[in-house]
């Protein structure tokens, strides 16, 4: 049953209302205040709370909460800001610094003594800036003596790293002071403001950069960042040079092309071996069997190099299919969807209606990749997808954890892998006969097409 009509349904309607957020450290070199200032915090769960700063000691009417991600007393918290790479050159370094980051504030007595938030802070102007807000229960001055040491260390934020420290006023409101370090034991307070809670903003802020950061909608996109990162990842020349072999604009033969999706443990690899039997057709995988080598490289890298690997590596398999397809039927284990539906779950954090809305072109195919003929969507429930798992024991990426874990995580792929089916083509469903495909208006349905496979 062709799905288009449950299209208008589709999640929440999200307006055109962008935050008006310049960068909080830029806001310092600025004669005056900005109108509005924004900061999201991930809280465990994934829920998100949103801030601003004000230059005024007065608080506005209603806007007097103390936002949830910071301690109350005795606690104390930090945040630093990885800056917006101002050029394309920059964005490789910018988002292997905040890895590099995230991985030394979660290791030694740092790691062990304080929680570490993941922070977005956003302007209409730039791209969002990933970043940490950091929390220490039982103030340490160790803390504080650590994280400039750690951020002192890193030659892509000098001449001066900048690093928040928030504290209560006396009558319990809340202060950042932006401090620029200068070296050890030297450092000069730029500016304070008040921390104010701000109701959520209609759309996440991390929505209107998923394009340049996580979905490409080209190989030229894709090709960009990897050709960014050749000096600095070895293996990104190998990919590059694997998909200039390949035909530029590949075509796909006559013979169908039926692509298997889900998540993992839903069955692909027994359906697509059972159809690729039944029809005698050539079976491919996405990402291919050239690249698979590459993969725990790529796999360790941010999200921004990480998705142009698996975007390529799509390319690639394109050109597989258009060879195969002049000769027999082909069967295509994960392609694009699997691609974008990751790249959206996990950059879009929170609630399922924090998800782009459902014409957004962040779901829309890309217009230079080969497109399959069919495409089959296998779900089944978490307590048999975590049985499957636990039976077969191998080892799994730290995305396929963390879908183990977070089970909002799990719906917002299956709802983004719906949205991209409905619009791209035409969507089966293994088992989800009078399932309702939304969860969050649930108007239509999708039918039982493909038999179960025989255990
Ligand atoms: N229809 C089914 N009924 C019962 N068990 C199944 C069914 N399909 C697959 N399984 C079992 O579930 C486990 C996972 O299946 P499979 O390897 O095909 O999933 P997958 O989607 O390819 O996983 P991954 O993407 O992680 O490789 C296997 O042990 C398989 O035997
Ligand atoms: N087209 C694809 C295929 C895979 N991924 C990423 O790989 C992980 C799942 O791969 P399996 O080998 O378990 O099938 C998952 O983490 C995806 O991010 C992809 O992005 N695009």
């Amino acid at each position: 049953m062709l799905c288009r009509s449950i299209l208008p349904s589709l999640l929440l309607a999200y307006g055109s209302n962008r935050m008006a957020v310049p960068l909080v450290r830029r806001a310092s070199a600025q004669a005056g205040w900005p109108g509005q200032l924004c900061f999201a915090v991930e809280l465990t769960g994934s829920d998100l709370v949103y801030f601003t700063l004000s230059g005024s000691s007065q608080c506005p009417a209603g806007s007097d909460r103390r936002p949830q991600c910071f301690l109350p007393a005795p606690g104390r918290c930090y945040s630093v800001c990885i800056p917006a790479a101002t050029q394309k050159s920059s964005r490789v370094r910018a988002a292997r610094l905040h890895r590099h980051l995230e991985q030394k504030l979660s290791q030694g007595p740092l790691g062990a003594r304080c929680k570490v938030l993941g922070l977005l802070s956003c302007s209409p102007d730039r791209a969002p800036e990933k970043g940490f807000l950091i929390q220490d229960p039982q103030p340490c001055p160790e803390t504080e003596r650590s994280l400039e040491e750690l951020f002192l260390d890193q030659p892509e934020l000098l001449p001066a790293p900048e690093l928040c420290v928030y504290e209560a006023g006396e009558h319990g409101e809340l202060w950042q002071s932006l401090w620029a370090l200068r070296g050890t034991g030297s450092k000069e307070m730029l500016r304070r403001a008040r921390v104010l809670a701000v109701a959520e903003p209609q759309l996440h802020p991390a929505v209107s950069h998923l394009r340049s950061v996580a979905v490409f909608a080209s190989l030229e996109a894709a090709c960009g960042v990897l050709e960014e990162c050749t000096s600095l990842i070895p293996e990104a020349k190998a990919v590059l040079d694997l998909v200039d072999k390949c035909p530029k604009h590949p075509k796909k033969g006559e013979f169908p092309v039926i692509v298997i999706e889900g998540l993992d443990a839903t069955g692909k690899t027994t359906v697509t071996q059972s159809v690729k039997d039944s029809l005698n057709a050539c079976l491919l995988r996405s990402p291919p069997a050239c690249v698979s080598e590459w993969r725990k490289t790529f796999d360790d890298e941010p999200t921004l190099i990480r998705r142009a690997f698996y975007a390529l590596g799509n390319y690639i398999v394109a050109s597989e299919i258009a060879r195969e397809s002049t000769k027999t039927p082909v069967i295509v284990d994960r392609y694009w969807h699997s691609t974008a539906a990751y790249a959206i779950a996990t950059e879009i954090s929170g609630k399922l209606q924090n998800l782009p809305q459902v014409h957004h072109e962040v779901y829309q195919w890309p217009e230079d990749l080969l497109r399959p003929d069919l495409v089959l969507l296998l779900t089944v429930s978490p307590e048999e997808r975590i049985q499957r798992l636990q039976g077969r024991g191998l080892e799994r990426t730290r995305e396929e954890v963390a879908l183990e874990a977070n089970s909002l995580f799990r719906q917002k792929y299956v709802l983004i892998m719906k949205i991209i089916l409905c619009l791209s083509v035409s969507v089966l469903s293994s088992c989800c006969q009078g399932e309702n495909i939304l969860p969050v208006t649930g108007e239509a349905e999708i039918c039982l097409l493909i038999p179960e496979v025989a255990g």
